[in-house]
């Protein structure tokens, strides 16, 4: 592209997270440019580029820096924990820096980077069935749907089912009908967990508005929520994903969870492109 062309261009980066991947787009020191219709339309894989979720980085008065998330269809999702890692480790090589506050929908969260990993406070879970959000007031820990899920809030909904075989689900099938069920006025991700010992899980997801996914932070952290929950496991587990491993330990001050980030290009998406959403 030419450099003329390049300036009405916008530029992205393509991120991922244990194969969870992600366009980020750069919005610090101006307005901020994600729409619904750039989210959907950059999420084809086809057409666009192809992501999971689209983060853009925005200005704070109050944090080091604002994160806004969209899954593929254009909807907005106001946590995802894969992202919030690979903006960490973006800003942190940026910067130097070893922590970081990053402002989420859900509030400021707290990531640090320690021997190289990068860790972030996912916050505590919610608990009460109106902040998951549920339709209606019943026992979170054992939702009245087939299956006996538990529903976990992380800034964003989760439902939790422990399995005897993750590898058996049927994720493409109970996924959806899960995520559109009224019990969750605002849908909701869905876990199929198999414990396999008191620090280990084994995960599969399918994720609201996107469909099934190599990882999912946010609901890795739910799923070791719901799993000491039901006294399955310790606070400290290790989630294999089918992209790989998250670390999760369920603390006093919140959820911390870490894992593998991956940059993998920096482009420029075309005027032709912008102009056709
Ligand atoms: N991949 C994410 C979760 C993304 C948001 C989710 N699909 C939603 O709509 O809540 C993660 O790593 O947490």
């Amino acid at each position: 592209m030419t450099s003329a062309r390049a300036d009405r261009g916008l530029a992205i980066m393509k991120w991922h997270g244990a194969g969870n991947d992600f366009v980020i787009i750069d919005s610090r020191g101006r307005s901020a440019r994600v729409t619904e219709a750039l989210a959907r339309g950059l999420g084809d894989r086809h057409r666009g580029v192809g992501f999971d979720q689209l983060a853009e980085i925005r200005d704070s008065e109050s944090a080091d820096i604002e994160l806004d998330f969209w899954n593929a269809d254009g909807s907005r999702a106001g946590a995802c924990g894969n992202a919030t890692r690979c903006v960490a480790r973006f800003l942190m090589d940026e910067s130097g820096r070893d922590a970081l506050t990053i402002r989420t929908a859900r509030g400021p969260l707290e990531a640090r980077r320690i021997a190289g990993e990068v860790h972030v406070n996912m916050g505590q879970p919610q608990t009460d069935w109106a902040e998951v959000p549920l339709a209606r007031a019943v026992d979170v820990q054992h939702l009245p749907l087939d299956g006996d899920p538990v529903a976990v809030g992380m800034g964003n909904p989760h439902a939790v089912f422990f399995v005897n075989d993750a590898e058996a689900v049927d994720v493409a099938g109970i996924g959806p009908r899960v995520e559109h069920d009224p019990l969750f006025p605002q849908r909701t991700n869905v876990e199929f967990a198999e414990v396999r010992g008191r620090d280990e899980i084994r995960m599969r997801v399918w994720e609201r508005g996107t469909g099934i996914t190599l990882a999912c932070g946010s609901g890795a952290c739910a799923t070791a929520v719901a799993a000491v929950q039901r006294g399955l496991t310790d606070r400290k587990v290790r989630i294999e994903v089918d992209g790989g491993w998250l670390a999760l330990d369920w603390r006093d001050d919140g959820v911390w969870m870490t894992g593998p980030t991956a940059h993998v290009f920096d482009a420029v998406l075309t005027p032709e492109f912008l102009e056709r959403l």
